[in-house]
């Protein structure tokens, strides 16, 4: 009697693993919500911060509440000076992501806590992530200029902070909104891949910065985070506006997958694409530079053409990427950027695992060689 061959679902693609109180994508309206409120108000209304208090307490904060959280949040910036020196001490031909991997490692390693997975103990983790990992991005980045880190400064916002730490100024208010508003974007996407990571680690009941350390590697990847990154390649490897349609087209022969386009969950379009092209636009209306003007022809000429001739539309990586080249971020610390947002959803799942944990460990269909026996002997050469 042979047994039912198992239905695979390679991908995990349609499966659905868990219940999740933190966010959804709503397919029929192609929306997406936090803790029930949709994701475009908030970028258009609320500080990350306020986002960040939103995924990881249920509910944004008060006055008060927002006013202490911004208080601890400044106050756990800077890097002692063992962490600042092991970072000096890698190579600067690593990716920055290796960096960050590293740095999460490391913090790890030096807490004390590591091993308490109680849930004030993790909060206390989380939010000491969301603080120093902005001023370990902002150090590498001016590493590989050949520059001096310079320190956080506590009467500025996440968003205001980074760009100082970055750049040693502030820009206009406006391009630290449009930041603001790819950090509120960024910051949780249900069991996309670098989440489903750290809840199958800690549903080892490993610690949070294992679990983060592994989220970071996921994130790394170009069919992941690592491609608002490789858009800007891709956009520099076509150069000409005119020549989005050829460009296209040859790769789509090479089978090469286009970098910012499709989506495992949205197939109508990422529901955060317009407000992130919004954002851009502006940069681009406020640069006023024919460079700016060159590469959102060639951006709108490629999205033109790919839903032309594949129907794919862009997911949030396409406007991103080229919004932090157009704010001055080196290309490298793209992905950095989507790890010091997407810190906030990690951690709030790595929360959510721990209440109601099972070891995740799903099942193989085998198709290897039969059993066998093991030869006594080295077979000759
Ligand atoms: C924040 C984020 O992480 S968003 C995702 C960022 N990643 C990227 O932008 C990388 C490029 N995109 C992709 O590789 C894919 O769209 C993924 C990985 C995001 C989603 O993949 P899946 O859900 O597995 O979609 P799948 O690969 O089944 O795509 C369906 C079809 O569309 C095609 N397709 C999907 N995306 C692309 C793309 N970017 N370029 C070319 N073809 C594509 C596939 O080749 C496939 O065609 P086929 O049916 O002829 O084989
Ligand atoms: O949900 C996904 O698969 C990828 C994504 O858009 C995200 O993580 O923001």
């Amino acid at each position: 009697m042979s047994a039912t061959a198992p239905e695979i679902h390679r991908g995990l693609a349609g499966v659905v693993v868990d219940t999740t109180e933190i966010s959804t994508v709503i397919q029929e309206t192609n929306s997406l919500t936090y803790r029930g409120y949709p994701v475009q108000e908030l970028a258009a209304r609320r500080s990350f911060e306020e986002v960040a208090h939103l995924l990881w307490h249920g509910e944004l904060p008060d006055e008060a509440e927002l006013r202490d959280f911004q208080a601890r949040e400044r106050a756990l910036r800077p890097l002692d000076r063992t962490t600042a020196e092991l970072l000096t001490g890698l190579p600067r031909t690593c990716h920055p992501m290796d960096v960050l991997r590293t740095a999460v490692s490391f913090l790890g390693a030096e807490d004390p806590t590591e091993d308490d997975g109680s849930p004030a103990a993790n909060r206390t983790k989380s939010l000491t992530l969301l603080a120093k990992l902005p001023t370990v991005v902002a150090a590498d980045h001016r590493r590989r200029r050949g520059l001096d880190p310079i320190s956080p400064d506590p009467d500025l916002g996440y968003a205001e902070n980074f760009f100082h730490m970055c750049f040693g100024e502030v820009p206009d208010p406006d391009t630290v909104r449009c930041f603001e508003i790819s950090l509120v974007l960024y910051a949780e996407h249900s069991f996309n891949a670098s989440t489903f990571t750290a809840r199958v680690v800690t549903s080892t009941l490993s610690d949070l910065y294992s679990a983060v350390t592994a989220a970071v590697g996921a994130l790394k990847g170009p069919l992941h985070g690592g491609a608002n990154e490789a858009v800007m390649h891709m956009l520099e490897e076509i150069g000409d506006p005119d020549r989005a349609q050829e460009w296209l087209d040859g790769a789509l022969a090479a089978k090469r997958k286009i970098m910012g386009f499709g989506h495992r969950v949205y197939k109508h379009g990422d529901s955060r694409v317009p407000i992130m092209q919004t954002a851009l636009d502006r940069l681009v209306a406020r640069a006023a530079d024919p460079e700016a003007t060159r590469l959102a022809t060639l951006h709108t000429a490629l999205r033109h053409a790919m839903l032309q001739r594949k129907g794919i539309h862009p997911n949030l990586d396409y406007p991103a990427g080229l919004a932090y080249h157009l704010m001055g971020f080196d290309t490298s610390t793209f992905t950095p950027i989507f790890v010091m947002s997407r810190i906030t959803g990690w951690t709030a799942h790595i929360t959510e695992q721990l209440a109601h944990n099972t070891l995740i460990r799903p099942l193989a269909s085998y198709d290897g060689p039969h059993q066998r026996p093991v030869p006594t002997a080295l077979r000759p050469a």
